[in-house]
């Protein structure tokens, strides 16, 4: 577990995405300077939207940037479940790369997850940034309880994105899933996790005082990551 866990609050979500689009921005630029290029995993779901949008508005060398989601819903891309049409909407037009991870809906969420991963094969590792984000069940990415929940965890260290299926299905979003395995998101140069509302605090704290014995996945991953990690909180 990192021992630099540091929680941010804010009054609200619109003051949380100014703080955490500068956070972002201010990686994206470092890694340009020092790699020429920056390749970052952003959170799907709703609650980083306003976060995009703010990050979108600042000035950056957009054409460097290679975005990919933590994990995305399979469906059609442009169905209003996928996350990398979320994020294209905001990041195509400033320049950006953004990549489907699940460029094709299929019933084989194993082979999705399969292709997924070879395609992880074709980007810069480790990421310059993961961002988090947390559902108010304790699952992070699409790392959820269910018959690959141990995979996801502790599959092999080379494997970076795999087919999920959740198990129960969350209701917001009943789909199999494809998402970065634990080990995609620990190495990351940066950790970042960003949520709303008392239920998700109160999740994530429980879940950190648990720890590697966490019976929520965001517990499980945060336990295996060794670097400082920001949570920022907005009610
Ligand atoms: O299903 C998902 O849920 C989480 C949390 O989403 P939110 O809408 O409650 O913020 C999200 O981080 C993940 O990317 C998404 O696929």
């Amino acid at each position: 577990m990192s021992d630099e866990i540091e929680w941010w609050e804010y009054d609200d979500a619109a003051e949380m995405a100014d703080a955490v689009a500068g956070d972002i921005g201010f990686i994206i630029e470092s890694a340009i300077d020092a790699r020429g290029a920056a390749v970052i995993a952003l959170a799907g779901g709703k609650t980083p939207v306003p976060v995009y949008e703010k990050l979108a508005a600042t000035k950056l060398d957009w054409k460097r940037v290679t975005i990919i989601p933590t994990d995305e819903r399979i469906v059609p891309l442009g169905d209003a479940l996928s996350n990398v049409t979320m994020i294209g909407k905001t990041f195509l037009p400033k320049g950006a790369r953004v990549i489907p991870i699940v460029p094709k809906a299929t019933d084989d969420y194993k082979a999705a997850g399969r292709s997924a991963d070879a395609l992880m094969q074709d980007l810069h590792w480790p990421l310059d940034l993961c961002l988090l984000g947390v559902g108010s069940d304790g699952h992070t990415a699409s790392i959820f309880p269910g018959p690959d929940y141990d995979e996801a965890l502790n599959g092999p260290r080379e494997r970076r994105a795999l087919g999920v299926m959740p198990d129960p299905l969350p209701p917001e979003a009943p789909v199999a899933r494809v998402t970065l395995s634990r080990e995609g998101i620990v190495t990351a140069r940066a950790l970042m996790i960003a949520v709303t509302g008392a239920a998700k605090k109160k999740v994530i704290e429980q879940a950190i005082a648990k720890g590697a014995g966490s019976p929520w996945p965001i517990g499980r991953v945060l336990a295996d990551a060794e670097l400082p990690v920001d949570i920022h909180w907005a009610p």
